[in-house]
């Protein structure tokens, strides 16, 4: 297994993973190869999260040749995936190869950087669109950003997640890379989630961006800038 538990998060630190996430951090890393990067820090992710998060079983298996004893995942099918739109979407495509039949759920939230970061050290969230699908007790949800930083949009994506859900088994708030301010701010607000990450960097700077970071995670991999 290669999560290492901290007092603040659950580091993933599978090689693969750091490695592309220095690929994803280089400034000359362009727009295809930043989407893709992201695509399969996704995959390696979700791949972590099942190998240390959840249970197998032992099930019988007929092969060619003989009986024999296999493992499976278990409540592989008993996944939610909510996809903070926009930078998260190519992240969650790669989950979704981690979770092929996971229900998906969509909050559309942006910070309003004109607006500036507060003295507390928060942005204001606009959200747009919500849709979630049900969950349920079996649940384990995965909420999917690739950049936590002051963690207003987490914190505000999760009170909406929160009033929607009901009980659930797992709450992960995955990120590619965090700041230490937006671990505290989503851990002090919502203590039940568990959160992931594969970086967590030194510092916010003035502007509210990740230092060192990889700059815009959307702006890069949508090209907007
Ligand atoms: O922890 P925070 O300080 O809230 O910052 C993190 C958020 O900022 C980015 O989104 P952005 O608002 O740039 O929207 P985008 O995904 O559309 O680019 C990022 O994808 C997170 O959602
Ligand atoms: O460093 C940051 C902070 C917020 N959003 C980003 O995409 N990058
Ligand atoms: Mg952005």
């Amino acid at each position: 297994m290669t999560i290492e538990d901290r007092d603040d998060a659950h580091l993933i630190t599978h090689a693969l993973a750091k490695d592309t996430l220095s690929r994803l951090r280089d400034v000359e890393t362009e727009q295809v190869a930043f989407r893709k990067g992201l695509v399969k820090l996704g995959r390696i992710c979700g791949y972590e999260i099942i190998d240390g998060a959840m249970e197998t079983e032992y099930v019988p298996v007929t092969t060619p040749l003989q009986e024999t004893t296999g493992e499976r995942v278990k409540g592989l099918d008993d996944v939610v995936i909510i996809n903070v739109l926009r930078a998260a979407t190519p992240f969650v495509e790669g989950l979704l190869k981690a979770f092929p039949r996971a229900k998906q759920g969509v909050i559309s939230a942006g910070r309003d950087e004109a607006a500036g970061m507060t003295d507390d050290g928060e942005f204001p969230i606009t959200i747009d669109y919500v849709k979630l699908p049900e969950i349920g007790p079996d649940d384990t949800v995965i909420l999917a950003d690739p950049m936590l930083a002051t963690g207003s949009t987490m914190c505000a994506v999760l009170g909406h997640v929160l009033e929607e859900a009901g009980d659930f088994e797992d709450l992960f708030v995955l990120s590619a890379v965090s700041a230490p301010d937006g671990l505290v701010r989503v851990s002090d607000q919502v203590p039940e989630a568990d959160l992931l990450t594969v970086a967590i960097d030194d510092r916010l700077d003035d502007d509210g961006f990740i230092v060192p970071g990889l700059g815009d995670a959307g702006d890069r991999a949508f090209r907007t800038v």
